[in-house]
C-alpha cells in the first residue's frame, strides 16, 4: 500500500457500515481517503443513506450479510486490501441474550479474522471497547488511566465478556500468514462511551426528558467521571490507523488504543447536559435525588421484572444493575499513544464536537426549543 500519485487502487470492507458508529467511518473514508478505489459496507440491514454515496467517483458496494455466517463474510472480504471490523451488536440492557450477544461479536470475529487468513487481506482494524477493561464489577476506578495502567479486569456481563474475547482473538491473529504468505496485522480501538450525530441513547435521554417536562433528574454523583469521546474522532483514528498498519506494521500490529480527544472529564449526565441543555432540557438537583441503595433496588427490581416479562414481552429498562454499576464508577483515560505511534490528533474539537451534537439533538423531531 505504498503511496504512490497513480490513480486509487484500494479496497477497504467496513462491517457494520451501517451502525453508529460504521456510518461515520464510511463518510470519513469516502472524505480522507484518498487511495480508495472501492468501499464495500457490510451489514445485516442496510440504510437507505447508502444509495446517496454511490454517485461519486470511489466505487461503493452495499452487501447485506451476517457476521455469523462464515461464506457471507468471506465473500464480502475476498479481494479487500483492509477490513475495518465495527459490526457487534451492542447490548447491556439484556434485549439479546447472552448466547446471540456471544455469537455475533466472538463467532462473528473470529469469521472475519478467518475470512482474512483465507482470502490473503493483510490489514484488520478491530473495534474494540472500554468495556474489554472496566469499569469492573468491584467498582474499582480507573481514573484517567492509559494503555498500560494496571486494572482488575473482571467480567461477567455478556456484552464486555464476548468484546474482551473477540479483542484478545484479534490480537492473537497478529502475524498469522494469510492466503499468499504475508503476515497477517491487526490492532484494536477501544473507545469509552462514544457521542455525537446518530447516538442512540442520547436520543432516549432527549425523549425520556421531553416526556418529563423539560427535566431529567439526577441519579449520578457529578463526580464520577465518565470518558467519553466524540464519534467522529473515533471514525477518524479508524481511518488513521487503517492506513498506517502497512508503514509502521512491526509497531502497531498486535497493540490496542483507547480512543480519546479533547471531550471534558464528566460524569455521564453532566455530560449529556452540554448538548441537552442547549436543546431545552434542565438536569434537577446538584446531587442524586435518590439514595444509591434504592437506585441498586430498582436496577435489580428491574433485572427481576425482565426475567419474570420475558415470555409475555421484552421489559429492557435503561436502568439495571450493569449499566448503573458502569454509569456510578468513575472510568477515564488520559493516554497518548495513538498520537505517538500513528500521528493521531483528534480532527474535531471539543467546541466542534459540542456544536455537531447540538445540531443534531436540535433537528429532531420535538425539539424542545
Ligand atoms: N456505542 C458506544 O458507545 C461504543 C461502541 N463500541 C463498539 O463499536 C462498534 C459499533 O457500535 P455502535 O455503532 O455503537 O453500534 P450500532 O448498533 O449502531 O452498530 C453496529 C452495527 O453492526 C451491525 N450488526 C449487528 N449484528 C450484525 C451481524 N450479525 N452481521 C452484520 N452486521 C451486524 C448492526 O446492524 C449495526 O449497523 C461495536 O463493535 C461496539 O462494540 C465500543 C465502545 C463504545
Ligand atoms: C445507560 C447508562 C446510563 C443510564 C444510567 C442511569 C439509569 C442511572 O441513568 C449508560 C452509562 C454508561 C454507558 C456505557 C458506557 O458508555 C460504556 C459503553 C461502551 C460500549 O462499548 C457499549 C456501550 C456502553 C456499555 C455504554 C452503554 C450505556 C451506559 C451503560
Amino acid at each position: 500500500m505504498a503511496e504512490s500519485a497513480q490513480a486509487p487502487e484500494l479496497v477497504y470492507l467496513v462491517t457494520g457500515g451501517c451502525g453508529f458508529l460504521g456510518e461515520h467511518v464510511v463518510r470519513m473514508l469516502l472524505e480522507r481517503e484518498p487511495r480508495l478505489r472501492e468501499l464495500r459496507i457490510f451489514d445485516l440491514h442496510l440504510s437507505p443513506w447508502l444509495e446517496e454515496l454511490k454517485t461519486g467517483t470511489v466505487q461503493v458496494t452495499a452487501i447485506q450479510g451476517d457476521v455469523t455466517q462464515a461464506q457471507e463474510v468471506k465473500a464480502a472480504v475476498a479481494g479487500a486490501h483492509v477490513v475495518i471490523h465495527t459490526a457487534g451488536l451492542v447490548d447491556v440492557f439484556g434485549r439479546a441474550s447472552p448466547e446471540t450477544i456471544h455469537k455475533v461479536n466472538v463467532w462473528g470475529t473470529k469469521n472475519v479474522i478467518e475470512a482474512c487468513v483465507q482470502t490473503g487481506t493483510q490489514f484488520l482494524v478491530y473495534t474494540s471497547s472500554m468495556e474489554v477493561v472496566g469499569p469492573n464489577i468491584k467498582g474499582h476506578p480507573f481514573y484517567r488511566g492509559n494503555e498500560d495502567t494496571p486494572y482488575e479486569a473482571v467480567h461477567k456481563h455478556p456484552y464486555p465478556c464476548s468484546k474482551a474475547l473477540a479483542e484478545r482473538l484479534v490480537l492473537e491473529a497478529n502475524g498469522k500468514k494469510v492466503r499468499g504468505g504475508l503476515p497477517l496485522v491487526t490492532c484494536a480501538l477501544r473507545p469509552t462511551g462514544i457521542y455525537g450525530e446518530g447516538h442512540q441513547i442520547m436520543r432516549d435521554f432527549y425523549r425520556q426528558g421531553l416526556r418529563l417536562g423539560g427535566r431529567l433528574f439526577r441519579a449520578i454523583p457529578a463526580s464520577v467521571e465518565h470518558g467519553r469521546v466524540y464519534v467522529g474522532n473515533v471514525a477518524w483514528m479508524h481511518v488513521l490507523v487503517a492506513r498506517e498498519l502497512e508503514q509502521r506494521a512491526a509497531l502497531l500490529g498486535g497493540q490496542v488504543y483507547f480512543c480519546y480527544d479533547k471531550s471534558p472529564y464528566k460524569s455521564y449526565e453532566d455530560f449529556n447536559m452540554e448538548f441537552l441543555g442547549p436543546c431545552g432540557l434542565r438536569l434537577v438537583g446538584t446531587r442524586p435525588l435518590l439514595p444509591y441503595w434504592l437506585l441498586v433496588l430498582l436496577a435489580a427490581l428491574n433485572a427481576l421484572l425482565q426475567w419474570l416479562l420475558r415470555p409475555l414481552l421484552l421489559y429492557a429498562p435503561l436502568l439495571n444493575p450493569y449499566t448503573l454499576a458502569v454509569a456510578n464508577t468513575t472510568f477515564t483515560v488520559s493516554t497518548n499513544k495513538a498520537q505517538r505511534h500513528f500521528g493521531y490528533e483528534p480532527l474535531f474539537s471539543w467546541e466542534e464536537s459540542r456544536t455537531r451534537t447540538i445540531l443534531w439533538v436540535q433537528a429532531m423531531e420535538g425539539s424542545a426549543q
